[in-house]
């Protein structure tokens, strides 16, 4: 198995907020995204540019995959964003209410193909595309949706609760469009910084769906998401469990087996192997 990349939190911060950017070098998260676009107002765009570019080139995040948040390339900020981000090399570059298949390549060619892609799936229209954008995402080296409900929510004229009763297709939609072609794909944030408990099952609901962590606003979310995301020690010893049990030589040549009173195919075995390298790479993951 290839080696797993994990991205159970992925904490934003506004590029010009210099007491977080230092946070961030040293916080419990797996990817960190300076953003540029909707954090930061108007007058202080080109200043968080700035912010932005000195982050990144300075280093220092660690293990945390550095990811920047550009303004929409329509937007009066957008070129200036990509041209900063193609001379200083993020590893990736998010690009916000992604709506067209044709857009992401449009937006590695502004980055001079550098960085890898990631793209927020925040407008209706994207979702009626979802198929014909991830068919050309390897093409524009795009490798990771990241869900912005609150913008979603503004255009479905939705409410964004805990539970998220009117997402929920459109959530499962993303998680099915993002597998179809090898992507990943992260959930969206939880707006409600003292609400731990709602939270935490937001972020269980996410792993219920498939998604591989969640993006979050403050430091005080990582350990809820880095918990929600990691395979649980029960998850961690039935992995083992399958793995033994198909490496007992009575059971060689055997399709499925019985593995704690369940059936257990070789399909199992993978999604077993999976958890596993998981496991291994968010241990390497904690500071
Ligand atoms: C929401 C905040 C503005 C709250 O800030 P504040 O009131 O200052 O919080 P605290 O007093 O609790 O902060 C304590 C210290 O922690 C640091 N901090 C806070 N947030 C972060 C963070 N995200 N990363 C790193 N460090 C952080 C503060 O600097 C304080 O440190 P110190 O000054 O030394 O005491 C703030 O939390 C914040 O800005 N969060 C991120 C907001 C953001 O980036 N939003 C954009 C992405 S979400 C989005 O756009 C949605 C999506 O597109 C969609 O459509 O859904
Ligand atoms: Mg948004």
């Amino acid at each position: 198995m290839n080696q797993i990349r994990p991205l159970r939190s992925v904490l934003y911060l506004p590029a010009n907020r210099a007491s977080a950017v230092a946070k961030a070098r040293a916080a419990d998260c797996d990817a960190v995204i300076l953003d540029l676009e909707d954090a930061v107002a108007p007058e202080a765009k080109a200043q968080a540019r700035a912010a932005a570019v000195a982050a990144v080139s300075e280093g220092g995040f660690g293990h945390r995959l550095l990811v920047v948040r550009v303004n929409a390339l329509d937007s009066e900020w957008g070129p200036a964003d990509c041209a900063a981000m193609a001379g200083c090399g993020p590893a990736a570059v998010l690009v916000p209410k992604l709506c067209h298949p044709d857009e992401a390549q449009i937006y590695r060619q502004q980055l001079g193909g550098g960085p890898e892609l990631w793209a927020m799936l925040e407008t209706c229209i994207a979702f009626t595309q979802l198929s014909a954008i991830s068919a050309k995402a390897k093409a524009a080296n795009l490798t990771t949706y990241v869900m912005g409900t609150n913008d979603l929510a503004l255009e479905m004229r939705a409410k964004l609760d805990t539970d998220r009763t009117p997402f929920l297709p459109l959530l499962t939609q993303a998680v099915v469009g993002a597998r179809a072609f090898g992507l990943s794909i992260i959930d969206g944030v939880f707006n409600d910084i003292a609400d731990l408990a709602g939270l935490g099952a937001q972020c269980r609901q996410a792993a219920e769906l498939g998604f591989d962590g969640k993006t979050l606003i403050h430091p005080d979310q990582l350990e809820i998401a880095n918990a929600a995301f990691s395979p649980s020690p029960a998850e961690v010893a039935r992995a083992l469990a399958i793995r033994d049990a198909f490496a007992d030589p009575g059971n060689t040549g055997k399709g499925v087996i019985k593995v704690g009173g369940k059936m257990t195919e070789m399909l199992h075995l993978r999604e077993a192997e999976r958890t596993l390298a998981l496991h291994q790479a968010a241990q390497r993951n904690t500071p």
